[in-house]
Formats: C-alpha cells, sequence, structure tokens
C-alpha cells in the first residue's frame, strides 16, 4: 500500500490538487493507495503514527506532500517505525529537503518519478533532545537544527500573517528577506557552550550555530556547502563576533555557499552536539521554533530507507 500525508495548507496550497490529478491520470494505482488530509498543526504527526501502528507492514511507501514542517511532523510521529520507506514531494515555501535529496521541486515529475523509477536510499536523520529532560521527549530533524539568528527569523516568518499571501503572489523570498533585516534589528547575541565529540568551545556574540544534515537552510540557502549526509557527523556552521553589517554580507554570500570564507563564520564536523547557555535559546529543527537553555543532539543510531535520487 502507498500512503499520501497531505498537507493541504503548505506553500501555495496545491498539494491535494496535485495528488488528486496524478490519482486521475493512474487509475490501476488508485486501489493500491490510501490519501490522508492534516487538519492542524501537529496532526500529521498523530496520522504517521496510527498509519504506522496499525498497517506498517503493508506500506510500501509513506509520501508526505506539504512543506519540511509536514515532513518533520510524519519522521516524527515514525520514532518507533524506522522500516517504514519515506517519500517526500515538495509543495511547501522553503523546500530545503528536497534540495538536500536532490528531488525535483516540480511536483508533478517527482510523483510519476516515485511510481516508477526511484529506488530507497539510507538516510542518517538527526535527533535531538531540549534541556535534557525526561519530559522533553527526544525528537527527530531531517534537515537543520540552529540556535540563534535563524531560529529568531523562522518565528518571525512562521508568525507572519501574510507568509501565505506572499506564497500565493510567488514571493515567499519577500518574506524571508524582511524576517531577515526586522531580526537584524532586534536580535541581541549570546554566549554559549557546544561540546562537539568530547571537545569543549566556548563561543562569544554567537549569532548562530547550526547543525546540518545537507547543504541547504532558510528556502536555498547553501549554510553548509559541504555537507553530505553520512552516519558519522552533521556538518556544523557557527557564525560569531562579527558587526551587523558584515553579518547581512555573510547572509547574501550563503546563498551561493562564499561565507566560509568569512574569518567569523567557523565550521566542525561532529556527531555528538551539546549546546549550553545561559540565556534563553531560539531554535528551529526543519523550520519548527521552540525555545531552551541546554540541547542535546545526535545521529540516530540507525538509518532510514528514503526514496530520493
Ligand atoms: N489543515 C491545516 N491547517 C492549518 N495548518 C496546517 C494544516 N495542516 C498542517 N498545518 C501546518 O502547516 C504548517 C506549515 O506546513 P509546512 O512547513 O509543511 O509548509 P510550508 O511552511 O509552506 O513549507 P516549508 O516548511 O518548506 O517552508 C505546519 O506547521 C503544519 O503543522
Amino acid at each position: 500500500m502507498h500512503i499520501f500525508i497531505i498537507n493541504p495548507t503548505a506553500g501555495k496550497g496545491q498539494g491535494q490538487k496535485v495528488v488528486e490529478e496524478f490519482l486521475t491520470s493512474h487509475p490501476q494505482l488508485k486501489k493500491r493507495c490510501k490519501t490522508f488530509h492534516t487538519k492542524y498543526t501537529g496532526h500529521a504527526t498523530s496520522l504517521a503514527e496510527q498509519i504506522a501502528a496499525m498497517h506498517h507492514e503493508r506500506v510500501k511507501q509513506l509520501i508526505v506532500v506539504g512543506g519540511d514542517g509536514t515532513f518533520y511532523e510524519v519522521l516524527n510521529g515514525l520514532k518507533d517505525y524506522p522500516k517504514i520507506p519515506l517519500a517526500f514531494v515538495p509543495v511547501g515555501s522553503g523546500n530545503d529537503l528536497a534540495r538536500g535529496w536532490k528531488t525535483s521541486l516540480n511536483p508533478k515529475r517527482h510523483l510519476n518519478i516515485l511510481f516508477s523509477r526511484i529506488k530507497g536510499k539510507p538516510y542518517w536523520f538527526g535527533t535531538y533532545r531540549t534541556d535534557l529532560l525526561a519530559k522533553n521527549k527526544l525528537k527527530l530533524f531531517a534537515s537543520t537544527i540552529g540556535f540563534g539568528f535563524d531560529a529568531e527569523i523562522t518565528e518571525r516568518v512562521n508568525a507572519s500573517r501574510f507568509k501565505r499571501l506572499l506564497n500565493k503572489l510567488h514571493l515567499t523570498f519577500l518574506i524571508y528577506v524582511i524576517g531577515i533585516l526586522a531580526t537584524l534589528y532586534t536580535f541581541q547575541t549570546k554566549n554559549f557552550e557546544a561540546k562537539i565529540d568530547g571537545e569543549t568551545y566556548q563561543f562569544e556574540d554567537v549569532w548562530l550555530i547550526t547543525l546540518s544534515n545537507h547543504p541547504y537552510f532558510g528556502g536555498g540557502m547553501k549554510i553548509a556547502p559541504n555537507a553530505k549526509n553520512n552516519q558519522q557527523h552533521f556538518s556544523i556552521t557557527v557564525v560569531h563576533n562579527i558587526s551587523k553589517l558584515k553579518l547581512l554580507l555573510v547572509f547574501l554570500s550563503i546563498f551561493i555557499g562564499k561565507h566560509t570564507n568569512f574569518k567569523e563564520v567557523e565550521t566542525f564536523t561532529g556527531s555528538r552536539i551539546e549546546i549550553n547557555s545561559e540565556k534563553e535559546l531560539s531554535y528551529q529543527a526543519d523550520g519548527v521554533t521552540g525555545r531552551c537553555y541546554r540541547c542535546l543532539i545526535e545521529k540516530e543510531n540507525h538509518s532510514r530507507v528514503v526514496k530520493r535520487k
């Protein structure tokens, strides 16, 4: 059985139509496919949990039709079901995961590929637990987890009343530009400690620290240009001790992956990273935001099968 979980509100709201048209033009597949639609934030997690509990042995692929946030929700519903093959049809506004997986950003074309020639490949997801408290459950992420500036931009963009309107007008980039400029004005840097594979670093005046499973974040910015998904490590980017004006230059150069030439940008690799801060930090995991003082980030201890090139 092929399962679709569709977020009808992601991006320009085209997910449902894309799947309906695909199944209408492939009537032979209809009997083997089941579609589910999300109705509210967090619904994709409970849907995925229920589907996996009832049908995990029969699921050939679980296809997420939405944005990175929907994929994150589904992934977290499948925590206990690592054997279910995952696929992603990008209809969101950022679509960084699709870029990282080298998936076609054309949803119709990608659907055809998913049902014909594409095979499953192993992918190593990340895990994180905030404040290291038992009540804060371990969560999974597919693309990046970031602390600081990027997380505050994401909070602002997600809260914006104009996000859907600008998506529909093909002006998604504008909401990010507004988000960057507004956050640049209000942001306060923080000091924190990062333990990377047992080695302790003290970072001062930090704008952001981002851990990546693939190069992209923020809707196509190459934050970790050399990142390759593997079992051994995340690619880590730290931006600190930099003036606001220069930070703007760094941000522009992220689009072409040249920011790592700035001396204020440090890069590391590591598989077990602990972040500690005296002040509360904003974080974003695949665009889903939260606040914490501490966070432990590790690779999941097994790979999962994802259908990508
Ligand atoms: N029926 C619904 N109504 C309102 N919100 C929903 C509904 N279903 C899901 N959501 C929420 O929509 C939010 C946005 O989804 P998602 O992140 O997939 O799309 P996006 O923001 O357009 O894309 P991207 O993350 O790639 O930029 C998620 O937080 C999700 O929980």
